[in-house]
């Protein structure tokens, strides 16, 4: 059966939702909605009411989303990857165990209806050890085309849950998550520290902050440091944005301390912000700029879709 003209792309984490109408063939965005109704929101909306079962629910809040970005007369299919297939999802999914291959085909699917022109394609999340993830393996999937040559090595996917993914020949077979962005967010929010940092411009004097809060991770760890936000703050009047900068190379610096010490190669794909802090807190933790394979921003976006046709072209193999 041929693959059809279109599909759409639903990436729906905790916090945020994507739908994109998908040129099969070129891969080329042809329409968009995106919101911060991410899982959660909408889990905790769908409990709190009693009128709708969980598949009615979610069917009638994603046909809604769609009906400005297609025709819903004509038949649609959603591939879904992240949260939507988690416990507060839109159907729960079990996890494929690693290790899988650049064409994902160990990574099981399932399809379901919403109705008599639509339905999704809803993707397994991955297990390993005694880590998950939902979302990101479609996404290492897309990111094996521009892996091409590079025979091992650990793949980072920063985020709230941080994954870093080790490969080898082109198959994924070890995870780890590390709550980094989750951390940041809870410390700048509801910690003791929220009241000595400021979000703001990540300019020279920022930058150097952001670096030494890298440097004293990888050498001391952060329980010791993350105090000292604060009484930086207190005895020497530190600049509130330079603090901020400061904890989130701390963060993130402990995170990536573990890479000093080994020899594999180290890709990132993150795409804004995250691209920048990541690129440049490897270059204080990694001496050999040899091991470090820095993507373009736009990859991540496009490995995502590539991942998810991946998985499409299985489906449409197996009818
Ligand atoms: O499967 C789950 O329930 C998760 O919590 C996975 C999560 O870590 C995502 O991979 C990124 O947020």
């Amino acid at each position: 059966m041929s693959l059809p003209e279109t599909f759409i792309s639903c990436d729906w984490g905790t916090t945020n939702l994507r739908l994109r109408v998908i040129n099969t063939a070129t891969l080329d965005v042809m329409k968009e909605f995106s919101s911060n109704q991410g899982v959660k929101e909408l889990y905790k909306n769908y409990s709190e009411q009693d009128l709708l079962d969980k598949h009615s629910y979610y069917s009638n809040f994603l046909e809604q989303k769609l009906q400005d970005i297609t025709d819903l007369n004509q038949k649609n299919i959603i591939v879904a990857s992240g949260m939507i297939t988690s416990s507060m999802g839109m159907c729960e999914l079990g996890y494929t165990s690693m290790p899988f291959s650049a064409q994902g085909k160990e990574i099981f699917s399932k399809v379901i209806s919403i109705s008599k022109d639509l339905s999704v394609l809803m993707i397994s999340g991955v297990k390993q050890g005694d880590d998950v993830m939902r979302g990101e393996e479609v996404q290492a999937l897309g990111l094996t085309e521009y892996l091409e040559g590079i025979s091992e090595g650990v793949l980072l996917l920063p985020g709230t849950h941080s994954k870093h993914l080790t490969f080898q020949e082109n198959t994924f077979h070890k995870l780890d998550t590390f709550m980094t962005g989750e951390i940041f967010d809870m410390l700048t929010k509801h910690s003791i520290l929220s009241n000595s940092i400021a979000k703001g411009e990540f300019n020279e004097t920022n930058k150097k902050a952001f670096q030494e809060g890298v440097q004293k991770a990888v050498a001391e760890g952060i329980s010791k440091n993350l105090f000292k936000v604060r009484a930086k703050a207190l005895l020497d009047n530190r600049d509130k944005v330079e603090s901020y900068y400061y904890l989130s190379g701390l963060l993130i610096g402990d995170e990536l301390a573990y890479l000093k010490d080994q020899n594999p190669k180290v890709c990132i794909a993150a795409s804004g912000m995250l691209n920048e802090l990541y690129q440049l807190a490897l270059e204080v933790v990694v001496e050999d700029r040899n091991r470090l394979v820095f993507f373009e921003e736009d990859v991540l976006e496009k490995a995502l879709l590539i991942g998810q046709k991946k998985i499409l072209e299985q489906q449409y193999e197996c009818v």
